[in-house]
């Protein structure tokens, strides 16, 4: 939105929703605050209830229990036809036997929209798209990217107050995938209108959101922006569907105020400690991780662990390492192009400063999740 510009978009409140499939949750209590104008990206992996979510406030699901107010209304019970909100889909649902202009009508005819006033919004929604030229094709005789950008002028024709979409980016390529994210950025910018947006990609929520809810297993497990979910996850599940991670697990101790970690014979510590009784486990991003030669001085770095480089990858920026810990697990090392380089098979160690781990309850079930 423009600076002193008024939103246009509706304020949503998901509050306590729960939807039973027969024995199964497939939303357990989700309660979510959506503001007006925002773009607000549902993130998790497959069947975590992201788009049972999106047609909940769509109206295509019912409700077990809880509440949906849009624009401050309840609509529980409210037929999707009369929530007057724009939905894209994954699959191009263009009607095939009628024209590009045709199709991007159809909300404004349903509307009862007079033919000059049609004929304007769907020639502005057309241009917003950047599909102006082809309101005479067919939906066959366009690609999947000019399809989607059609589906989305038709979702906008009518100046709905919330836009919901369901990864409509998912049958595309990656080239014409993050040219239409940008895409999608400009036109929920211009519009102001509330945008939801459903994906499992977590490197285009980062892209495309103000903030993003990030579900696991049918709850939302952090609300935040990509900043706040990357430098302080809350659940190890965040920690490591957003970015890259490594987990260094240990038998713990804590005393005073720090926590200690026992990993293969050797001992990495943490200035802090953590609330309640679940084990921590230290959570490292790949940019506070460094290697070293052994025997090498590392200034400003507390801990020490031996390991050998598995994989070395030229990211062109710098290089990324895996480097193979004596527990078996493996830490991810971002380096920038002006560091040293290191040999496959290397015996290295792998320093950081114990101020840059995160401290998170154990959860099992954090790296089975991720798909
Ligand atoms: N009509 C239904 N009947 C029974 N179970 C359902 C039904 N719809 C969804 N589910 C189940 O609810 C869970 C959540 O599904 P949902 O489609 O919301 O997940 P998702 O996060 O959007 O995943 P995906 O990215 O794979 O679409 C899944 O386990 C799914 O199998």
């Amino acid at each position: 939105m423009k600076p002193g510009q008024e939103s246009k978009g509706a304020a949503i409140d998901l509050e306590s929703i729960s939807k039973a499939y027969g024995g199964f949750n497939a939303l357990d209590g989700v309660s979510l605050r959506i503001e007006p104008g925002e773009f607000m990206t549902l993130l998790g992996p497959s069947g975590s209830g992201k788009t049972t979510t999106l047609n909940v406030v769509a109206g295509f699901t019912d409700v077990t229990s809880g509440k949906l107010l849009v624009g401050g209304k309840n609509v529980v019970g409210v037929p999707a036809h009369k929530r007057n909100i724009g939905v894209v889909f994954q699959h191009y649902a263009l009607f095939p036997h009628m024209s590009v202009g045709r199709n991007v009508a159809y909300p404004l005819t349903l509307r009862g929209v007079g033919t000059a006033e049609r004929k304007a919004r769907v020639a502005r929604a057309l241009d917003m798209v950047k599909m102006g030229d082809f309101a005479h094709r067919y939906p066959s005789e366009l690609s999947g990217g000019q399809q989607q950008r059609v589906a989305l002028a038709r979702a906008i024709v009518f100046d709905p107050p919330l836009l919901l979409m369901d990864e409509p980016l998912g049958a595309l390529d990656k080239k014409l995938r993050e040219w239409l994210q940008l895409e999608i950025k400009r036109i929920h910018r211009e519009l102001g209108t509330t945008f939801v947006y459903v994906t499992h990609d977590q490197e285009e929520a980062l892209v495309l959101s103000d903030r993003i809810a990030v579900f696991n297993r049918g709850r939302i497990e952090q609300v935040g922006t990509g900043r706040e979910l990357y430098d302080e996850p809350t659940t190890l599940f965040v920690g490591r569907f957003i970015g890259d991670s490594t987990v260094l697990r240990g038998e713990a101790r804590s005393d005073g105020a720090s926590t200690a970690l026992r990993i293969a014979g050797e001992t990495v510590t943490a200035p802090r400690r953590m609330a309640g009784e679940a084990r921590p486990v230290m959570l490292l991003r790949p940019e506070k991780l460094a290697i070293r030669r052994p025997g090498q001085s590392a200034a400003g770095t507390t801990n020490r662990l031996p390991g050998t480089i598995a994989e070395a990858i030229y990211l062109g920026s710098g290089s990324k390492y895996e480097v193979r810990l004596a527990d078996g697990s493996t830490a991810i090392v971002r380096s920038p192009l002006t560091g040293e380089s290191f040999g496959l098979g290397e015996e290295v160690e792998l320093c950081f400063d114990g101020a840059d781990a995160k401290l998170l309850a154990d959860d099992s079930t954090a790296d089975a999740t991720l798909t």
